[in-house]
């Protein structure tokens, strides 16, 4: 048998994908401050506040993580938690502490990113007791730790690997025990358009052909063939970082087209315009009073510029593909 070809971590187009992961953070960290959504546990991955975001960046974030975490908690409803989460590309994301916190833990948390991302996760969980007690009911913080970039534990577990190469994910998965029997969830924030439009099918296709019962949500990009979306893309390349699957977040039916085809039952997609537009009203306007956004039409641009997509298939019939908003 020929031997795979790892793709290297030393790549100058991977390190600027993996220095995204720290955008993400530190954004998320500025909006937590300023009280747009509580999240004790993001000031241990990234220290200070940082830098002034804007507004309408904040509302940006704030759209994101309500729209995510409302066709999760609807997953783990519909399920009632008897179920498996796979976080894919989910770099400093702190889910986990959250759905402990607010007792709607699956049976097992499952992250994947580059080997160096999950390296430097590993070592803010172990060096931090706010991040490792949850962990250790039942290990010593040694015991959690299988290698410089995996972590084991009854509940969670962080893997280090590349999400384009499918048979090396497939098999670190299967080390540590995801169950393809179990209603699965997959997470993927910002991670599928950093792959090529055939490397993200690849990807999605082996979830829908792994596991039977399972539901795939993915934010990222859309409407990007327009000058705002050009704009986006370039101020991106200036710091090499290529958007290499921007074809797919072209248009909605783009987005549900991508699962539509590889052996997903249903898919539905909305813009984040719309999303901020129907979850619930009343934090919407409590977190606009947070801070006085000039420019209406900069958010609502912003807003256009991303989406959510979520795919169901339902063996078990769970009615997963009455998730929605
Ligand atoms: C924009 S960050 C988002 C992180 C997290 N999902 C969040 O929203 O906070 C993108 C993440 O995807 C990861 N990623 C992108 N391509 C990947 C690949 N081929 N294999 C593993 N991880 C990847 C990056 O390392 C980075 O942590």
């Amino acid at each position: 048998m020929a031997a795979r070809q790892p793709f290297t971590d030393s790549d100058t187009a991977d390190e600027a994908v993996r220095s995204t992961c720290d955008d993400a953070t530190t954004c998320k960290r500025y909006a937590t401050s300023k009280g747009y959504w509580t999240d004790p546990y993001v000031q241990y991955f990234v220290r200070s506040v940082g830098e002034r975001k804007a507004p309408e960046i904040n509302r940006g974030y704030y759209a994101r993580v309500q729209g995510m975490n409302h066709l999760l908690d609807a997953f783990l409803r519909k399920t009632e938690c008897d179920c498996q989460i796979v976080n894919l590309g989910a770099g400093l994301d702190t889910t986990f502490w959250r759905l402990k916190d607010e007792n709607l833990m699956p049976r097992k948390y499952f992250e994947v990113d580059f080997p160096m991302i999950a390296a430097r996760k590993i070592h803010n969980i172990k060096t931090k007791p706010p991040l490792s007690k949850p962990l250790i009911e039942t290990h010593s913080t040694d015991s959690l730790l299988l290698d410089g970039h995996s972590l084991d534990s009854d509940r969670y577990c962080i893997i280090g690997a590349d999400l384009r190469d499918i048979p090396g994910l497939d098999d670190k998965l299967k080390k540590f025990h995801l169950n393809p029997e179990l209603p699965t969830l997959f997470l993927s924030e910002c991670v599928l358009v950093y792959m090529t439009p055939d490397q993200s099918s690849k990807l999605v296709n082996w979830a829908s052909d792994t596991f039977h019962t399972a539901m795939f949500v993915n934010y990222e990009q859309l409407n990007m063939m327009d000058r705002f979306g050009q704009v986006m893309i370039e101020n991106l390349q200036r710091r090499q970082c290529n958007l290499a699957g921007v074809e797919v977040c072209q248009s909605l039916e783009s987005q549900k087209e991508r699962f539509l085809k590889t052996g997903w039952e249903n898919a539905d997609a909305l813009d984040m315009m719309t999303v901020y537009s129907v979850i619930p009203q009343d934090d919407v306007a409590r977190i606009e009073r947070l801070e006085f956004l000039d420019e209406k039409e900069l958010l609502q641009q912003l807003l256009q510029h991303y989406s959510i997509c979520w795919a169901t298939k339902d063996k078990l019939k769970l009615g997963l593909s009455q998730v929605a908003f």
